[in-house]
């Protein structure tokens, strides 16, 4: 038997429909076939496991279905069939004891009670969750200093902006000290300073108990790639990979690819992509310089094309070997990149 790593988060066969609105039409009964037509699969038979300890990153277009799996997992929304098991308990059986282990932030949610100030409303559901007054205190101005609200703690949260907001809905995540964290696009629309902070803060805070874990969705892959140890690509409700950012990449990485920069004047490529284990050479020409993308079929055949440009007269100007990204992975996988405009679904 496989030696079991204890699991955060596992889910199988989760799938959850929801009803289409249907237009009333008092002249006519609905056809028998019509219910069925009218059930929209936000989340297709997911199958997932996130080990304790890791920082797990859900990455999906708009409407993939990342929030319906993250509503199901912190017990806000049922399943329509399929398991989903949080801290080996299940989401729907055994929500109630769920519920104190967890804890779950929106980006663009802004929850609060205006009347309170910012410290008022963070005691409060600290409160809620049964943390001492002195804890919850002392965790209330680490938070406020981490994401730079310190000078608002007694400010009104409705005299707050939308990023103040939304920075004191981040520290509401971690002062309840969570077991396991739904973090659902923490950084949207912050400036870069205070995305970089909450970035660093996250990664401290993992470091800081092995046993804590972190479920963050984002639409930055630059985010993902940072922070995640594991990715799952979500489109359409559909997990289509699943595994560590360097992983996913050298999947869609073939050969390894490397770009020169070579001054012009001499056709010292010529003959290049007939050297063996070179797989393809472009050329593209620029005013200044001829830019060579080569891909190899074994890495040390670079050596050869090296030799080969400094033989014939070119002049190598500089030299890079390419990585992938997460982009370039995700476009392979969904067939169009994380923030284009994917018009209407059907
Ligand atoms: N209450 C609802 N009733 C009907 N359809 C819904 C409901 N909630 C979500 N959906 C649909 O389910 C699909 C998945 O939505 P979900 O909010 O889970 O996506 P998402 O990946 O979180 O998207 P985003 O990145 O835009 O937040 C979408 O097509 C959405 O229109």
């Amino acid at each position: 038997m496989r030696f079991m790593e204890p699991l955060a988060i596992r889910t199988e066969g989760l799938t959850r429909t929801y009803r289409k609105p249907r237009k009333r039409r008092w002249w006519s009964k609905p056809k028998p076939d019509e219910a069925e037509a009218r059930d929209f699969v936000a989340l297709d038979q997911v199958s997932l496991e996130v080990r304790s300890g890791e920082l797990f990153g859900l990455l999906g277009p708009n409407g993939a279905g990342k929030t319906t799996l993250i509503k199901i997992l912190t017990t806000l929304l049922a399943p329509t069939s399929g398991s989903a098991r949080v801290d080996g308990l299940d989401v729907v059986t055994e929500a109630h004891q769920i519920r104190p282990r967890i804890n779950m932030v929106s980006g663009g949610e802004s929850s609060g009670y205006g009347i309170l100030n910012v410290r008022e409303n963070l005691w409060l559901f600290a409160r809620i969750y049964g943390v001492p007054t002195a804890v919850a205190q002392e965790r209330i101005d680490k938070m406020l200093g981490v994401v730079g609200l310190t000078e608002k703690a007694t400010s009104r949260i409705s005299h707050l902006s939308t990023g103040q907001r939304q920075k004191m809905n981040f520290c509401r995540g971690f002062i309840t000290d969570p077991k396991i964290l739904f973090l659902d696009e923490p950084t949207l629309g912050l400036d870069v300073t205070s995305a970089r902070a909450i970035r660093t803060f996250v990664k401290d805070w993992m470091k800081e108990r092995p046993d804590r874990t972190l479920l963050l969705t984002t639409h930055y892959m630059a985010e993902a790639e940072e922070l995640c140890d594991r990715l799952a690509i979500i489109d359409r409700g559909k997990v289509l990979a699943c595994d560590t950012p360097a992983n996913l990449k050298r999947q869609v990485q073939k050969y390894p690819i490397y770009e020169l920069s070579l001054a012009p004047g001499h056709r010292g490529w010529d003959g290049v992509d007939k050297l063996p284990d070179v797989h393809q050479v472009t050329t593209t020409t620029t005013p200044t310089t001829v830019e060579l993308k080569v891909s190899l079929i074994e890495e040390p055949a670079i050596g050869a094309v090296v030799q080969s440009l400094v033989t014939g007269g070119g002049r190598i100007l500089t030299m890079k070997k390419v990585e992938p990204t997460l982009e370039d992975v995700f476009i392979e996988l969904v067939g169009h990149g994380l923030t284009e405009d994917e018009g209407p679904k059907g």
